[in-house]
């Protein structure tokens, strides 16, 4: 992809994406997502996505910064980022020590969207430095040069969250939650599932189409009963992809949709009779 930079020092897999002139990503509407995320951005209010799993979130920021025409910087937080890492260290480059600006820094200059994916997995330092850039001041602190930065006016702080991954010992503060707009994701519904699967995968055949959709959904159900991830609607593309590159239904089903999610041999066999009951016997 030309149009993002990979940076691969200070932090590990963060990515800058400029606006590019042609289509924004497809992405179709859950519900008021698009108007809440606007209403947002035109008064700077950070917001958070919330949501499970392969649901959308990233693909919503991804379509909704291309259309505000702003760069996107995602961070794919850790257990071992730090705030450091977040905004800049100092760095031994021959004799001299030179200041590097870490992915946040760098959005707060530029008038980007930062996108922290699963702060809360990252130290509990990060949140601190977020905390100023989230309220009236705008300011990011780079502690180690002892002083703020302005953030640009443009600039604007997303973060996800996924409900479902959180333990006692690991969330966000309610201090901190408060401080953004929520914007709730689900999988969505299946007249809108099955227009985004077949929508990522090119596949025409809309009654395949249908009983794949079925199926992942019927599936995504055995989360109640002990299945640790449920079928998202990413793994329900990558079937529809697998069948588009000639795989039977019931093998891309597998692969996608089985293989990838567990192990438990009571599980696999209630998944691969859901599946052979809406897709057929594996060819
Ligand atoms: N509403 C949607 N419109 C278009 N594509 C979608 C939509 N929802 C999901 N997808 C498809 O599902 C894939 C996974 O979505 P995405 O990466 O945005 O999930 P996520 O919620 O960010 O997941 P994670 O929490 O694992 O990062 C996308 O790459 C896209 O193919």
């Amino acid at each position: 992809m030309d149009n993002q930079v990979k940076h691969q020092r200070g932090v590990e897999r963060d990515v800058i994406q400029q606006p590019a002139a042609a289509a924004a990503p497809f992405y179709l509407p859950q519900a008021d997502e698009v108007e809440i995320f606007r209403a947002a951005y035109a008064r700077r209010l950070p917001v958070m996505l919330k949501g499970p799993t392969g649901c959308g979130k990233t693909r919503f920021l991804e379509h909704m910064a291309h259309s505000l025409r702003r760069p996107l910087v995602t961070v794919a937080c850790h257990e071992d980022l730090t705030s450091s890492d977040l905004v800049g260290r100092f760095l031994l480059q021959g004799d001299e020590t030179v200041w590097q600006d870490g992915p946040l820094t760098r959005a707060v200059k530029e008038g980007a969207v930062c996108y922290l994916d699963e702060i809360v997995e990252a130290r509990t330092d990060t949140t601190v430095v977020i905390h100023p850039l989230t309220d009236h001041r705008r300011q990011l602190p780079l502690d180690k040069k002892s002083r703020f930065i302005e953030a640009h006016d443009d600039f604007m702080l997303v973060i996800s969250y996924n409900p479902g991954y959180q333990t006692a010992l690991k969330d966000l503060k309610p201090s901190t939650k408060q401080r953004f707009v929520g914007i709730n994701f689900d999988y969505p519904a299946e007249e809108i599932e099955r227009r985004i699967v077949a929508g990522e995968s090119g596949c025409r055949d809309e009654a395949l189409i249908e009983r794949l959709v079925a199926a992942g959904r019927r599936a995504r159900a055995l989360k109640e009963h002990g299945l640790e991830e449920a079928t998202s609607t990413r793994a329900l593309c990558y079937a529809a992809e697998l069948i588009g590159a000639g795989l039977s239904p019931r093998v891309a089903a597998r692969a996608a949709m089985v293989a990838p999610i567990t192990d438990d041999p009571a599980l696999v066999e209630a998944l691969e009779e859901i599946f052979e009951a809406h897709l057929g016997a594996a060819a």
